[in-house]
């Protein structure tokens, strides 16, 4: 059977999903949930567009051993230099260099004549090869480009050393006809294509991105990208737990291997889904909450009946686990333990017992504590960056009736060590309560998105709250939980707030755990 290599961009695409914005250890833990899931190929992020990427990308590819890690760079020789800075230690290094080849992006984006698009991506994949064995060519825009156009300039990337070359649906045109003849038409006509491997790249803005992924696979494809969840830059890229599954469910049409683990998708898109704040809604294939869910009579009779009826895919085969072990106010350390290591935690003995007080504490609250809710918990505890000075919440008190003007009093303490309190007036509480702890920050603060879920079921249900906002010019999310709504949205703005103040900290902190690693 044919193999096909998982290459995942959640954390470079992904990321470019318009308010995303993830710090050094939420990216590290998503690249080991990557890992166990078993992509072979991480696109960790561009190291050339700023600082924090260049450290997370170096970091990931110091970390990650069982995935290849590659960072994506412009056709220049800065970019390149400063991909090969960071990924230079990783097990397999691995370059993305891309080059836009349609006419449109040629001629109003990149000023350039086709024969200098040419000459540039053969030049940089010469200069690439340098250094790195392993090399992707990306034909941005290539489902809009010229089909002999692509081969003349394939086959010369080739020859430069190219290891990969990939032909993405940048703006989620083609439809799967069309993708699947592009590559056909290329392994057709490129004279030397058995010397690289052809790679897709989808993007969902007509919705067709897993799809057409799926005609490139039919067409001689043997690499595919995507993303945990479908995120990424506007309508998001193909859905890798889509494709996964997809090739698993179908094998019929699709005799193709690849090294992924199904039971890890549903912790992986959990873990994407948190971190970026990008809620996965109910309907989507595969990790929606309703994906498995019968409501309709005639469904649920036929289910009762024989679950074939109406289930194609098994909730145990992506992962989601019945709740066999409930925790609650009477459990110990042991019962504890053990449910978070099945969960895929793995936490130092003083997180551990953060977490275990933290249980306990929701405990005293919440009847019984669900997967949910421990996944809320130990993710914050785990990606918490210790030893920081930042803004701390003391005390808060909102004061709301229909007929009064909500006003809320806060006391913080300032990363300088200074209590500080206010008060302020707001249209409902939650803004009071905003616009108190903007009154007591120093930072410029823009809020520009709130939003508030649920973390399960039932009246005891957490709170969780996800912000954007800027903070001196910096665009930045975070997110806080706790069981009461006013709670949580104090805790996600100074999350929120933290989060850039000690981001360099935070990036220097990661370091030094990597190195004692
Ligand atoms: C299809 C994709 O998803 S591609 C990846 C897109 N991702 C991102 O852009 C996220 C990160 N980007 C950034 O942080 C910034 O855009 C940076 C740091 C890379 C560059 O920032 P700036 O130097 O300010 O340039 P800016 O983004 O405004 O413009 C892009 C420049 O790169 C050029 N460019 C675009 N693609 C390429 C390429 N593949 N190779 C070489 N140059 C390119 C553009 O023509 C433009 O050049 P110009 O300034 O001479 O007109
Ligand atoms: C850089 C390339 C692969 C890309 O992201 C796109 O074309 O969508």
């Amino acid at each position: 059977m044919v193999h096909v290599n998982i290459f995942d961009t959640t954390l470079r695409d992904g990321e470019q999903s318009p308010g995303v914005n993830l710090n050094q250890l939420e990216k590290l833990e998503i690249a080991r949930q990557l890992e166990k899931f078993g992509v072979d190929i991480m696109e960790a992020g561009f190291p050339a567009s700023s600082q924090g990427d260049f450290e997370a990308v170096r970091a990931i590819a110091r970390s990650i051993k069982n995935s290849s890690v590659t960072g994506l760079a412009r056709a220049t020789k800065s970019d390149i230099d400063i991909a090969w800075d960071a990924l230079k230690d990783a097990a397999e290094p691995r370059l993305h260099v891309f080059l836009a080849t349609s006419p449109i992006h040629m001629k109003y984006k990149l000023f350039k004549t086709p024969e200098e698009v040419i000459q540039t991506s053969v030049d940089m994949v010469s200069y690439a090869k340098q250094r790195f064995p392993h090399i992707e060519w990306s034909a941005e825009d290539a489902s809009r480009s010229d089909l002999d156009f692509l081969v003349k300039i394939i086959t010369k990337v080739i020859d430069a050393g190219a290891t990969v070359i990939n032909l993405p649906d940048t703006v989620g045109y083609a439809t799967p006809a069309e993708y699947g003849y592009m590559f056909r038409y290329i392994r057709e006509n490129v004279p030397n294509i058995h010397k690289a491997s052809l790679s897709c790249h989808c993007h969902d803005d007509l919705g067709l991105a897993v799809a057409n992924t799926l005609a490139a696979i039919e067409n001689g494809v043997t690499q595919v990208e995507g993303t945990i969840n479908g995120i990424g830059e506007r309508a998001g890229n193909a859905s890798l737990e889509e494709v996964a599954v997809a090739l698993n469910i179908r094998k019929d049409k699709f005799p193709y291997t690849t090294n992924l683990v199904l039971k890890e998708i549903k912790r992986t898109s959990d873990l994407v889904s948190r971190f970026t704040g990008m809620i996965v809604p109910g309907n989507k294939a595969v990790v929606g909450k309703n994906a498995f869910a019968h409501e309709s009579g005639i469904h649920q009779d036929g289910v009762l009946k024989n679950t074939l009826t109406y289930e194609i895919i098994t909730p145990e085969m992506v992962g989601i686990q019945s709740n066999d072990l409930v925790l609650g106010k009477h459990s110990g350390r042991h019962a504890f333990k053990d449910k978070i290591e099945n969960m895929g935690f793995t936490l130092s003995a003083e997180k551990l017992q953060e977490a275990f007080t933290a249980f306990k504490q929701l405990t005293d609250r919440k009847k019984e504590v669900t997967d949910e809710d421990l996944f809320t918990i130990l993710t914050d505890i785990q990606t918490a960056v210790a030893d920081i000075k930042k803004y701390e919440l003391v005390a808060f008190q909102v004061h709301y009736g229909s007929a009064n003007l909500p006003t809320a009093t806060v006391a913080l303490n300032t990363p300088e060590g200074v209590r500080v309190e206010t008060a302020r007036t707001g249209s409902g509480s939650v803004e009071a309560l905003m616009n108190t702890l903007e009154a007591l920050i120093k930072e410029e603060i823009h809020l520009t998105d709130y939003k508030l879920n649920s973390v399960g079921q039932g009246r005891d249900a957490l709170a969780e709250v996800h912000v954007k906002m800027t903070v001196d010019g910096t665009q930045v999310s975070g997110r806080g939980s706790a069981q009461d709504v006013l709670e949580a949205s104090a805790k996600a703005f100074l999350n929120t707030v933290n989060r850039v103040l000690f981001n360099t900290k935070a990036v220097a902190q990661a370091q030094a755990e990597l190195a004692q690693a």
